[in-house]
């Protein structure tokens, strides 16, 4: 019963998982709290993500997918408990050094979160400029690369405006990318997506991923992203990780609310509050 949250299954069976119980990797999440005024969100969030494979977050709207993936890149301090990242707790250092923590992250907003004044090349080209001392002739080659792997070598001129929403994805994937991250994050990134460009993105994200390899975190609510993509997957319910475990251990638990939230029915323990 994950009624009060009171359990979590860490089911995988392989030595990823098995390392990641030995406190050793990159992102652990330890018992962490968070409210904002009366709202509870997260309550004693427990995870660590398995290393170098991508994890899906399951769970239903409002239950703290977000606020979970804003503690992992400490834009949020928990009210108690601990996150470590790269063997760092992320605010028992100095504000320097979390921000060059940071900079080992890649993310992937909902919405792309492009500068609407740049093109798409000088998006992508930002952040190499910003923290980096390589040349314009270096960074058209990293740039470049980029944006073909993701299909937009002929749309680089163009505005944010100017494109769809799933080019706007593809593209602050390759702005994701540029800083060759050690972890990637992904917030709901086939939110606004029609099918069949959803399972183009998700398609997407596992050629990255084995391109580039790293450690991907994926949000989402479709459950056909998490069957496309996951490695593992961790369902949040209630500001809990309520499970934990690989795909093949996901799609074929018997738990109840598991299987509910899997199979979208409206009977079983998972209610609407
Ligand atoms: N900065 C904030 N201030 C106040 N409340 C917040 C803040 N950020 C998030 N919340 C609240 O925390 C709760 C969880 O939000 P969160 O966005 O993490 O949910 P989610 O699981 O990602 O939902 P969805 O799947 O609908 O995007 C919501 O009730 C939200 O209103």
């Amino acid at each position: 019963m994950y009624s009060d949250g009171s359990s979590t299954t860490h089911t995988g069976a392989s030595g990823v998982l098995e390392g990641s119980r030995r406190g050793d990797s990159t992102i652990q999440v330890n018992d962490v709290h968070k409210a904002f005024g009366a709202s509870k969100v997260l309550n004693g969030l427990t995870v660590e993500f398995a290393d170098d494979a991508i994890t899906t977050v399951l769970g239903p709207s409002g239950t703290g997918k977000s606020v979970l993936l804003k503690h992992i890149v400490g834009l949020l301090e928990p009210d108690a408990g601990a996150v470590r990242v790269f063997g760092q707790n992320l605010w028992r250092v100095s504000e320097t050094e979390r921000f060059a923590l940071r900079k080992r992250f890649g993310v992937l907003f909902q919405d792309g979160a492009l500068f609407g004044s740049m093109n798409l090349y000088d998006n992508v080209a930002f952040p190499l400029r910003k923290h980096t001392d390589k040349t314009e002739d270096e960074i058209r080659d990293i740039v470049m690369s980029h944006l073909k792997e993701v299909g937009l070598e002929q749309a680089l001129d163009k505005a944010p405006n100017e494109i769809s929403g799933g080019m706007r994805k593809r593209a602050g994937f390759a702005r994701a990318l540029v800083m060759r991250p050690d972890v990637v994050l992904f917030d709901e990134p086939d939110s606004g997506l029609d099918p069949v460009r959803t399972k183009l993105l998700s398609q997407l994200i596992l050629e990255m991923h084995r391109e580039h390899g790293g450690t991907y975190i994926v949000i989402t609510h479709d459950i056909p992203t998490a069957r496309t993509v996951s490695d593992y997957i961790g369902v949040l319910w209630k500001g809990r990780m309520v499970h934990y475990g690989t795909a093949d251990e996901t799609f074929g638990s018997e738990d109840p609310f598991v299987r509910q939230f899997l199979a979208g029915d409206a009977v079983g323990p998972l209610g609407m509050d």
